[in-house]
């Protein structure tokens, strides 16, 4: 990791009519990190990346990826980061090496270089045995690793994802966790990540921020945040990452039905995709 800022969130608002999605975040991604953007359905953590990723329209000066403004620098935003959205980006009629080679085309990946990294990035997801299946014969867990395929294949220097393994059994989150973290120890890339799952951000991130209702309520490694609220505790027991937000969320967790247990909603990607 350097001390390069991946991304740079000053002051974000963003509102829906009467709804603040997202209230005065400020963040920063350190490059080559993976960083993790926590909190129950309604936290305003999909909005918050959908600004960084130049979706939505924030004000200058407001979100910066590697030095450019997400305002006033759209396209040049867009070319460095792969986004790997919440909902299906997959096409179920079409190979996977058909949709990874649609995303090429896309994302202006040379013609003479696309083969060429349409093998690579399935090969980074092991998805290259089943290369020429159609998407829709796919379980869910090889449908998310497609997509991150085609999020690969223009070499982001950040990807990001939203929510990666919801939905997902076990064994397909930690083969899904697998092959970001194997990407990104062979590239460096940055990661920001979206998620529900407490334990895979204890696991897999290196620092994570705690979001509810639109601001970011801790911020740090999960085992430093383990260990203040250890400290805090002092009754000798040993917190997980879900106590600590419990306690900086308070009862606004139970006010507004953000218990993380009621909000792991199913993706189904794979019955979506069939
Ligand atoms: N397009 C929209 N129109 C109106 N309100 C919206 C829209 N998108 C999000 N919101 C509202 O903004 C707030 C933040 O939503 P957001 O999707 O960013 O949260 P989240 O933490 O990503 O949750 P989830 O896991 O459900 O996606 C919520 O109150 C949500 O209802």
């Amino acid at each position: 990791m350097s001390d390069e800022q991946a991304v740079v969130c000053e002051g974000l608002r963003y509102s829906f009519g009467d709804t603040v999605a997202v209230d005065s975040l400020d963040l920063s991604v350190v490059s080559g990190e993976v960083f993790g953007l926590l909190g129950p359905n309604g936290a305003g953590k999909t909005t918050a990346i959908r600004c960084v990723t130049t979706l939505l329209p924030v004000p200058p000066g407001t979100v910066r990826v590697f030095g450019r403004d997400a305002a006033t620098e759209r396209m040049a935003v867009r070319r460095l980061l792969g986004y790997v959205p919440q909902q299906l980006s997959a096409d179920s009629g079409l190979t996977a090496r058909e949709n990874v080679a649609l995303f090429a085309r896309v994302f202006d990946v040379p013609r003479r270089e696309r083969r060429e990294r349409v093998a690579q990035a399935l090969d980074a997801v092991g998805l290259t045995d089943a290369a020429d299946r159609m998407a829709g014969t796919y379980s869910g867990g090889m449908v998310r690793r497609l997509e991150l395929a085609q999020a690969l294949v223009s070499a982001p220097r950040l990807l990001i994802l939203d929510e990666p393994t919801i939905g997902l059994d076990p064994i397909a989150r930690t083969g899904v966790w697998e092959h970001i973290m194997a990407v990104r120890a062979a590239t460096g890339m940055t990661v920001l990540v979206t998620t529900h799952y407490m334990d895979e951000a204890d696991q897999y991130c290196d620092r994570v921020a705690l979001m509810h209702q639109g601001r970011v309520r801790a911020l740090g490694t999960p085992e430093s945040l383990r260990a203040d609220l250890r400290a805090r505790r002092a009754d000798g027991s040993a917190p997980t990452l879900e106590d600590v937000f419990r306690e900086v969320a308070g009862s606004g967790l139970v006010e507004d039905g953000g218990e993380f247990r009621d909000v792991r909603r199913t993706r189904s990607t794979a019955t979506r995709v069939g």
